[in-house]
């Protein structure tokens, strides 16, 4: 697991490093893994850039009033050291680091208020986990007048708010963000996210000072390895897990298609459907046994409620038919509309709930649209409902009720497609079949389901949902081979 640390909590840690060390290191530390990372990117071939290399290229600064624009400048200092025109613009009155700025006019490098219209590389340091949203008029201007062949973010996209991933004012866009120390929650949640490009960390030692529990989560393969249940010997269809899908209905046939396309691509050994479109799934998915109705299913891990269910007095009765079973459950769409109506069907439950709204379904249950402080909201209706909820987005988000809350690394716009939710929504229900924990299976779900989209988007402009079901058996594989971790049965 990765984390994303908020800026108080990487202050405190940066002070229990800085006491063991003398003044000045970790801005080294900083500037020399930032003018690595510029350096290599300088050496990259790229379409707007006439030469290659550190010699001879344009790199301008916007360079703020504090530390952040320190390491930028001591960045660009080594950069002109190694023969890089260097031009710095203060964007904040005359205010700069003024011992970062005296070491990049040592090395060649120029202060200037008008820096040359195009550069090879733009060094974004007006602002760091010290900046409040919003950027500083000249930043603005100078971004606008620049062309600069690539981008690079010091620490954080300037004007995004560090600890939320809001984006309420200006902001910079990066091509790529050099991080110190560790990631800001901007860096993988909400708009912010969409500002920080490529990511990249610098290690500079913070790593044992910062506290064991950070603000935001991050699946890596690891985890979904050590999460995931492998059959052993032993195993049967059922001791594997048998999953329900209580989806789709005559006029909406193929949500129960592809809902059961997910359920199928998960760790569960058997698929049940209870539905009216069964006809349906019986012809795409023979091995998926079919029932017309959630009482005549039999025993199930878990379920899947909702999509393409319908919201009338008969889906009501079917909802309350999986609510009363002490499986836990996944509720998407049409069940999420059920729910804001009659919030009554979910209190007394005590096997766990999965929610995963999107924006207009969360605010049907929560009242007001999400804040933009995703990870929050996400919290807030999970404490709310004592849930487990997956807010979908460009960055999707999970949270558990009790305000743990992890951003997902993987996904792709072309993932909002129609059906793309029910494959998603059907996977999850077979990973909870499967024994996973609420928050896990949304978390592994998320996860799996943007790999796929990442597959099945390799070499095409546009995906289906179809395209995603079939490709999550790939996903699984590729990640749970990508690692050998400890703890996974084989
Ligand atoms: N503390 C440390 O040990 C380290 C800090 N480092 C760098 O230091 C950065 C933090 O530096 P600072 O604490 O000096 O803060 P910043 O450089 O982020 O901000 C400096 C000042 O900008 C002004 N400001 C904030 N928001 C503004 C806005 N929207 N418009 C106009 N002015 C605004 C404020 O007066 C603020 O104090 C980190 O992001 C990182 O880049 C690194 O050198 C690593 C070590
Ligand atoms: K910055």
């Amino acid at each position: 697991m990765d984390g994303a640390w908020s800026a108080a909590a990487v202050r405190r840690a940066e002070a229990q490093l800085m006491a063991q060390l003398p003044p000045g290191t970790l801005m080294q530390r900083a500037a020399a893994g930032l003018a690595t990372e510029c350096a290599r990117l300088l050496r990259e071939r790229s379409p707007g850039r006439r030469r290659r290399g550190v010699y001879g290229a344009t790199v301008t600064v916007l360079a703020g009033p504090g530390d952040n624009g320190g390491d930028a400048l001591f960045a660009a200092a080594r950069l002109a050291k190694r023969g890089a025109r260097v031009f710095a613009v203060p964007v904040m009155g005359e205010r700069v680091h003024p011992v970062a700025a005296a070491a990049l006019t040592r090395a060649g490098g120029r202060l200037v208020a008008n820096p040359p219209r195009r550069c090879d590389l733009l060094l974004d340091g007006v602002l760091g986990i010290g900046g409040r949203p919003g950027l500083p008029g000249r930043a603005i201007d100078q971004l606008a007048a620049i062309d600069a062949g690539t981008v690079v973010a010091v620490d954080v996209p300037s004007g995004v708010d560090v600890d939320t991933g809001a984006v309420p004012a200006s902001a910079v866009t990066a091509d790529v963000t050099v991080a110190f120390g560790s990631y800001k929650p901007c860096h993988v949640l909400g708009r912010a996210a969409l500002h920080t490009g490529r990511l990249v960390l610098v290690d500079i030692g913070l790593g044992p000072h910062l506290d064991p529990h950070p603000a935001v989560r991050v699946a890596r393969d690891g985890d979904l390895a050590a999460w995931w249940h492998e059959p052993g010997p032993d195993d049967d269809k059922y001791t594997r897990g048998v999953v329900g899908v209580a989806a789709g209905s005559e006029q909406y046939p193929g949500a129960a298609v592809l809902a059961t396309s997910g359920a199928l691509a998960g760790p569960a050994g058997y698929v049940r459907y209870a539905g009216t479109a069964a006809e349906y799934v019986r012809r795409r998915h023979p091995e998926v046994v079919c029932t017309q109705e959630v009482k005549e299913a039999g025993r199930v891990q878990a379920w899947l409620a909702g999509p393409g269910f319908g919201t009338d007095e008969a889906s009501l009765t079917e909802l309350r038919h999986v609510l009363e079973s002490p499986a836990p459950v996944v509720l998407d769409a049409d069940a999420l509309t059920l729910i804001g109506e009659y919030p009554s069907v979910l209190t007394q439950r005590e096997a766990p709930v999965v929610l995963t709204p999107h924006d207009r379904e969360y605010e049907r249950l929560y009242g007001s649209a999400p804040a933009e402080d995703r990870g929050a909201a996400a919290a807030a209706l999970a404490k709310r409902l004592n849930c487990t909820v997956l807010l979908k987005g460009h960055h999707t988000v999970v949270a558990s009720s009790d305000g743990e809350v992890w951003a997902n690394p993987t996904g792709r716009p072309q993932l909002a497609t129609a059906g793309s939710g029910d494959v998603l929504a059907g996977f999850m229900a077979s990973l909870l079949a499967s024994g996973m924990s609420g928050t896990r299976a949304a978390v592994a779900a998320a996860y799996l389901h943007g790999r796929a989209g990442g597959i099945a988007a390799t070499g095409h402009r546009t995906i289906t949902a179809t395209d995603v079901a079939k490709a999550l058996p790939q996903a699984v594989g590729e990640t749970l081979s990508a690692t050998d971790t400890p703890g996974r049965r084989r």
